[in-house]
């Protein structure tokens, strides 16, 4: 059988995350409304990073708007973007990729992923709309080995050392960029993004609603804000919901910023593993609970999509009773109060 300490694997997650975040800094400054470049960084740093493993990714994007007619310079400026990235990092004695590279190093993400053996999941950038307002986005990978996931890491460019919410602006604790890294057993790390040395971190051991404040989507289309006020004030929770974009909100909780994040989109949306399986392990491997709405854990292991009922929860254990009460009982009102069609 093969090592299970996912130890080399998780190195190599943190340096293509890492990577794939210092291009995403840098496409801000020239506003390049394509993101397939950080798929192609990473995908190119774990291939270099795990040569004798075999390599399976499951990621968002793919390269067929750069394939299109006009995007020649679009690819041209991602393709110089993904080499000097890779050389600015120094560690990878390799000739540059051409286009052709890039876009074959793109389109290594279409694997299916599945329930077995190893697949990599990507979001290159997960929270776009964040990442074009300049507030929070992600780069989001995780490792799933027979439908499981065993590693995850988040890198969040945007997202301050210090908690959310702690507004003192002049202490040094005001660095932002964040990287959550979390293997299987072995519990959840923080570190900066420059390189610091990394922290042990611990989701909220409160027990008391009404000192919980929540996360929930920034953007509305993603979630039933009224849905989840109500959840809300069911259980007694007194501050508003704190709305950031992307998985940010999973790392911020693994730290204890908020206790509970609700998300419940419109009827009709399927969930892609892309969006959740980074943040979750980071979640539950800091002491959290990651459920969908009927408590039931979710499945990696059916494809691209979660397959799940109605909505994800996430707490930490002390207060996911209450929570799951809750969230049924507002959801057992809206069915009744909903018109009949
Ligand atoms: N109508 C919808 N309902 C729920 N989620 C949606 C959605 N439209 C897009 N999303 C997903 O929500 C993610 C952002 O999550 P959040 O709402 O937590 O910021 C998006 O990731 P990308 O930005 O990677 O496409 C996208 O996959
Ligand atoms: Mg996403
Ligand atoms: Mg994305
Ligand atoms: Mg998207």
């Amino acid at each position: 059988m093969a090592s299970l300490s996912y130890e080399k694997e998780l190195s190599a997650a943190k340096k293509a995350a890492s990577l794939a975040a210092r291009l995403c800094h840098i496409f801000v400054s020239i506003f390049c409304l394509d993101f397939s470049g950080s798929q192609a960084l990473v995908s190119f740093v774990l291939e270099r990073e795990l040569p004798f493993e075999s390599f399976s990714l499951v990621a968002e994007e793919d390269s067929g708007d750069l394939r299109k007619d006009g995007a020649q310079e679009m690819l041209e400026r991602i393709t110089k973007l993904v080499n000097d990235t890779i050389t600015s990092d120094g560690t990878y004695n390799v000739s540059p990729l051409s286009p052709e590279d890039v876009l074959i190093a793109i389109d290594s993400g279409k694997s299916e992923g599945g329930s077995l053996g190893r697949h990599w999941v990507l979001d290159p950038i997960d929270g776009t709309k964040g990442f074009l307002r300049g507030d929070q986005y992600a780069i989001a990978l995780a490792l799933l080995d027979e439908g499981k996931v065993v590693l995850g890491v988040l890198a969040c460019p945007n997202l301050s050392l210090a908690p959310i919410g702690n507004d003192d602006q002049h202490s040094s604790q005001n660095q932002v960029g964040c990287l959550f890294s979390a293997k299987v057993g072995d519990g959840t790390d923080m570190q900066s993004l420059d390189g610091s040395s990394p922290i042990k971190v611990h989701v909220s051991g409160t027990e008391n609603p009404a000192e919980a404040s929540f996360f929930e989507s920034f953007e509305a289309a993603h979630s039933m804000h009224d849905l989840s006020s109500s959840i809300a004030k069911k259980l007694g929770v007194k501050a508003p919901p704190v709305r950031i974009d992307s998985q940010a909100k999973y790392g911020a909780l693994s730290r204890g910023d908020g206790a509970i994040y609700l998300r419940f989109p419109h009827k009709g949306y399927r969930e892609k593993i892309w969006d959740h399986a980074a943040g979750s392990i980071v979640v539950t491997e800091a002491g959290g609970v990651v459920t969908d709405a009927a408590g039931n854990p979710l499945d990696f292991s059916k494809g691209k999509f979660l397959d799940l009922d109605t909505g994800i929860i996430v707490t930490n254990q002390k207060l996911m009773p209450l929570l799951l009460k809750a969230v049924q009982d507002s959801l057992s009102e809206e069915a009744q109060s909903a018109p009949s069609l």
